[in-house]
């Protein structure tokens, strides 16, 4: 049975996948929390101890699943790499230094990234990408709302949405990448993000498509966070089968195959 060590064990997202595996075949086998976390030794739902990443022995887990903070991908990496095991990598926020350092672990070890590991999102990124090809012309703006504890914004989710808006138009998303709209005029051309933050809400996202009389708005609303941790468990499963590389949740679902057949039914 597959062991999967899960990083970030204490937070939001950490104890939701330590939750699912213990209720699916594969075994939780470490809750990685920081060096300097109040939680250490003490009891997970899973039936084990907090511990720190230092502490994990090669041959403790077959595959990592991390959620936890941008200040701790260069030690997990480092982590996954020492191990010599798979790891999906959940954690947004990141900014080009830790691309850097996902590229260069992806060449030792398979690396799955996944800014959103639902199933929803992995279609509704090739919808918006699309339906941004299909309509050139058309304005395009991102709202996102999340949980009030939320560190970072717009979400990664936004992001991946803009970058796939971008990409239907063959544009640099650093180009057309207005940020979060505040005063001036709209920029033809540019996407905008609009962030909310309120009390649990787990994660929406609208991608509105706008042009003089009509417009579209391609929705995804999570409600409950097993949806994440499913989709991070299945990532894991899939990922321990794989060689060295990066990957994508729509490379672990076969989503681009899938799609390219069914629009030659169209
Ligand atoms: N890809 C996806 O589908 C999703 C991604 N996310 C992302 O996942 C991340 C976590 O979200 P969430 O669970 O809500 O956040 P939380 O703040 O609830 O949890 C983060 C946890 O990381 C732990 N942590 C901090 N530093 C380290 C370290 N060096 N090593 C190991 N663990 C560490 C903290 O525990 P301690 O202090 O005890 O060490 C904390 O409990 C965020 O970036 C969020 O945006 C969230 C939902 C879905
Ligand atoms: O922090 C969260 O909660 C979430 N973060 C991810 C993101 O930044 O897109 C995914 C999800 O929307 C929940």
């Amino acid at each position: 049975m597959m062991r999967v060590g899960v990083i970030g064990a204490s937070g939001r997202m950490g104890q939701a996948v330590l939750q699912e595996l213990s209720e699916s075949e594969l075994v939780p086998a470490a809750a990685v929390v920081s060096a300097h976390s109040a939680r250490l030794g003490q009891p997970t739902l899973a039936g084990l101890n907090f511990c720190a990443g230092s502490e994990l022995q090669a041959g403790a887990v077959d595959a990592l699943i991390d959620f936890s903070l941008p200040a701790a991908l260069a030690s997990n990496l480092q982590l996954a790499q020492r191990l010599g095991v798979p790891i999906v990598v959940c954690t947004t926020g990141l900014n080009t230094e830790h691309e850097g350092l996902l590229e260069s672990a992806a060449k030792s070890i398979p690396l799955l990234y996944a800014a959103n590991t639902s199933v929803g999102v992995c279609l509704l990124e090739q919808l918006v990408h699309l339906t941004s090809a299909s309509l050139p012309a058309a304005d395009i703006e991102i709202t996102e709302a999340h949980h009030s504890a939320k560190r970072d914004g717009p979400s990664g989710t936004a992001l991946l949405l803009g970058k796939a808006a971008a990409r239907g138009r063959g544009a640099n998303f650093a180009d057309v990448d207005a940020g979060v709209r505040g005063d001036g005029l709209r920029e033809p051309g540019s996407i905008g993000f609009a962030v909310l933050r309120a009390a649990d809400i787990t994660g929406e996202h609208s991608v509105l498509v706008a042009q003089p009389g009509e417009r579209i708005e391609l929705q995804h609303r999570v409600t409950d966070r097993r949806i994440f941790a499913s989709g991070a468990v299945h990532a894991a499963q899939w990922l321990v089968e794989q060689p060295a590389g990066r990957y994508s949740m729509a490379d672990s679902l076969n989503l681009r195959d899938h799609l390219t057949t069914l629009l030659k039914q169209i």
